[in-house]
């Protein structure tokens, strides 16, 4: 069985409040990625603010989780919760995943996880003080998206370690990586924006349009 954790209970800092609540194009946040998994996987977790648990309605299924202080923590509610061998993990905050890539993800063959990501395509500087002290070589650096996908165990156990240690990372990947196991890579894509800042959401909702009308071209 595959469980697919959705994570949507950030408290929204840079947004300026909770941002998986806000609309977009007709409905809040966090119901973009829910409707993209429902019927395709079993077993549904919805992490939520704890104070917003009782108040959202979820579809009959998806089980609702109260989340932590931060996504790690949150994460970490969601997985011992999961029932699945392989838990998939996804941002609420990443409202336009193609649903498609959430099933492409589960494979993971000899890996101990996958994550979906996009090769660099800016020139990157390292930046000390507001002065460039060196160009960084782009040719192998990908940026990370969710959904990511991880045997639970292994997933877990990098969790527990990570708890003792009081290490924290911004994607689950990075617990792997640290502890030594395998992860693969799956090519995303350039329109699984991640919802941050306020202007997120009109680039957001321009693709969507896009999306609507199956035109898919850059703008
Ligand atoms: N304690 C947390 C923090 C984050 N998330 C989720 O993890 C995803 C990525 O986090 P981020 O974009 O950082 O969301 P926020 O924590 O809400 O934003 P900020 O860091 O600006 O406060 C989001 O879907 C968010 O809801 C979560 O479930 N629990
Ligand atoms: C997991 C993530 O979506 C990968 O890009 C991201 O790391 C979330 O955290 P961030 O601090 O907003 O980058």
């Amino acid at each position: 069985m595959i469980s697919v954790i959705l994570l949507s209970a950030g408290e929204g800092r840079r947004f300026g409040r909770k941002k998986q609540f806000v609309e977009l194009a007709g409905k809040p946040i966090y119901l973009h990625s829910l409707e993209k998994v429902i019927g395709r996987f079993e077993d549904i977790l919805l992490v939520l603010p704890e104070e917003d648990i009782e108040r959202v309605k979820v579809p009959s299924g998806v089980r609702k989780v109260k989340g932590g202080k931060e996504r790690q923590d949150s994460v970490l509610e969601g997985l011992l919760h999961a029932k699945g061998e392989i838990v998939v993990i996804h941002d609420c905050a990443r409202p336009l995943a193609d649903a498609k890539l959430f099933e492409k993800v589960c494979k993971l063959n000899d890996y101990h996880g996958k994550i979906t990501a996009v090769p660099s395509r800016d020139t990157l500087k390292e930046v000390a003080g507001h002065m460039v002290i060196k160009t960084i070589d782009r040719s192998n650096v990908w940026l990370s998206q969710t959904p990511q996908a991880f045997v639970r165990k292994v997933l877990l156990e990098c969790h527990f370690k990570a708890r003792n240690e009081g290490f924290y990372a911004t994607d689950d990947a990075a617990l792997l990586e640290r502890y030594g196991f395998k992860v693969g890579v799956v090519e995303g894509s350039f329109w699984n924006i991640k919802i941050t800042y306020p202007e997120d959401l009109y680039v957001a909702e321009t693709l969507l349009e896009r999306m609507k009308r199956g035109t898919k071209e850059m703008i």
